[in-house]
């Protein structure tokens, strides 16, 4: 059976007191700390602003770096996930490993031509390879990613538009986890976008078990309480099936 794996996204913490917001939701149950790392093509910035402004990003917004995780590694041991929204993925998996990452999830999307080199090389660097596909991105993209020699340990699921938090939840997009969930019994598969205490039980019954949150987590009274409901839904699920 997998793992119930609540990963609170820090996209929604307060930056500029990230250590200490890291401890409150270890604090509060957390198992993973979830880190949003949106960031624009190094080459394409140094190249031509220009390019960069047009195609040079793969989400609109910019958020933190390999700089930031290697200053919250010093505060910290917990496990941290990284969601790579960039659009050259291979430039970040030696600055992210040597700053302490835990986990490294690139998106398929940007990743057609060089999956297997980038899996080989975030494994070498110790760290965990996961595959995120975007809302419009088909399920069977990722099968090549799973069955192969080089594959992946996560499949990370998004449930809104990559780009900010605070967005309204998918349902429809419950249809690409329970046919992974079928598909691979003991994957470990993760959403993120729009999860909480109205959407949770949609999530946890097609079948995941990595639950990424962010506003409904940072923005309760009582985060450990939501953290603590959330990870009640994955394991009645797991008890249903
Ligand atoms: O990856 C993300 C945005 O691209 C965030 O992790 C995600 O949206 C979480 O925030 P919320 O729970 O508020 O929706």
């Amino acid at each position: 059976m997998v793992k119930a794996i609540i990963a609170p996204s820090m996209l929604s913490s307060d930056f500029a007191n990230l250590a200490s917001e890291a401890e409150r939701m270890l604090n509060c149950g957390a198992d993973w700390l979830h880190m949003d790392i949106m960031a624009l093509h190094s080459s394409a910035v140094t190249e031509c602003c220009i390019c960069a402004l047009q195609d040079g990003h793969f989400v609109p917004n910019l958020t933190l770096g390999a700089p930031i995780i290697e200053s919250l590694r010093k505060h910290t041991k917990a496990y941290l996930d990284c969601h790579l929204m960039v659009t050259n993925p291979l430039d970040y998996v030696e600055p992210l490993g040597k700053a302490g990452a835990s986990g490294f999830t690139f998106h398929v999307e940007a990743s057609r031509d060089n999956w297997q080199e980038l899996v080989q090389k975030i494994k070498s660097k110790g760290m965990k390879p996961g595959v995120s596909l975007k809302p419009g991105t088909p399920i069977e993209e990722v099968y090549p990613l799973l069955d192969g020699e080089n594959s992946v340990e996560l499949v990370l699921v998004m449930t809104v538009e990559p780009g900010f938090g605070g967005q309204k939840f998918m349902p429809e997009m419950m249809d690409k986890v329970r046919t992974l969930r079928k598909k691979y019994p003991s994957l470990d598969i993760e959403v993120d976008g729009g999860l909480g205490p109205s959407t949770i039980e949609a999530a946890t019954s097609a079948g995941a078990n990595c639950i990424v949150a962010g506003s409904s987590v940072f923005g309760a009274p009582d985060p450990a309480q939501v953290i603590t409901l959330l990870r009640g839904s994955v394991e009645e699920a797991q008890k249903r099936s």
